[in-house]
């Protein structure tokens, strides 16, 4: 039997580019005006007397895959959140499309570390979620054009409950992919997952994001996910923009010295306010 992954990669195939290099060609052209455009311009959000954003300017092109870094605490989370128009900002620009965010945007959607499947509904039930109208066979058919594209079509009946944590998160991915999206918030999606499950999710995003079209903001504090994916890798600091690198690798990426180099580029920045401003691992004294 083919693998779930090569079912899928067909499915992307039959449903998405037909065939034919022109029909190809036209339909990635599409693709590529799926996406929204996002700017930030001097965006604060402080809880209460707390500056968590401070002053971030970014900008963001239509169908670009961004990923955001950072340390525990430093706003990646929030910054999602006001993203998808589901908190406001405190002071400054944040539109999308030229247009101010002013609460949910129907083509948003968002995946999170836990599926958040329900597991008294079937696997394609969990998926229908995603769509805005969901009673017709239409919704149906849409729904499990959608697992097909994750590979998961053959268990559209069972319950969600039954997958491994792994099918889970694709059938997630299908429920935020169902409504054609224009914007994909990633928040830390593969976190959970086993070191082989999280390459093939990744290829998977890739491969779908490619596309579909949509632009993608990915939570992840997993340096080499950040730069086996993006176009850019933003790392945010003390509510800043502190390093914003294009990944200049070609796709699919493999793991050679230019990537090593984009990771250690990441890394040592991401070390460095720790080492900067504490005491060193080494001076401290654990015999107690
Ligand atoms: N609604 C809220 N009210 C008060 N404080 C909040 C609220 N939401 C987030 N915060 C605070 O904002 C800070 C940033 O939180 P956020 O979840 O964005 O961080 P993060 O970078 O995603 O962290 P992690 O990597 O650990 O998930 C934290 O100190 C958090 O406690």
């Amino acid at each position: 039997m083919a693998s779930p992954l090569r079912q899928s990669s067909a499915a992307v195939e039959e449903f998405e580019l037909g065939s034919g290099p022109v029909r190809q060609s036209v339909l990635k052209e599409e693709a590529s005006a799926r996406g929204v455009s996002i700017k930030l311009d001097g965006v604060s959000k402080r809880f209460g007397e707390k500056t968590i954003l401070n002053d971030l300017n970014l900008s963001i092109e239509p169908g670009k895959f961004i990923a955001i870094i950072g340390r525990s605490g430093c706003g990646k989370s929030t910054l999602l959140r006001l993203l998808a128009g589901l908190d406001g900002i405190s002071s400054g620009s944040l539109t999308r499309q030229d247009q101010p965010i002013a609460g949910i945007n129907q083509d948003t959607r968002f995946m999170f570390q836990d599926a958040r499947l329900l597991p008294w509904q079937t696997v394609l039930e969990n998926v229908k979620i995603g769509l805005t109208v969901d009673k017709s066979a239409e919704a149906e058919r849409k729904a499990y054009a959608a697992l097909q594209l994750v590979g998961l079509a053959d268990r559209a009946k069972e319950w969600s409950s039954v997958l491994s944590g792994g099918q889970r998160q694709r059938v997630a991915l299908a429920r935020a992919l169902v409504g054609h999206p224009h914007l994909l918030l990633f928040d830390e999606p593969l976190g959970a997952l086993d070191a082989l499950t999280r390459i093939d999710m990744q290829r998977l995003i890739e491969r779908l994001w490619q596309t579909r079209g949509f632009t993608a903001v990915l939570v992840t504090h997993d340096v080499s996910e950040a730069v086996a994916l993006a176009d850019r890798v933003i790392l945010i600091d003390e509510g800043r923009a502190a390093l914003d690198i294009p990944i200049t690798l070609a796709r699919p990426r493999v793991k050679d010295s230019g990537f090593a180099h984009f990771e250690k580029l990441i890394l040592d920045r991401l070390l460095t306010p720790a080492e900067q401003s504490g005491t060193s691992l080494d001076e401290l004294d654990f015999d107690i």
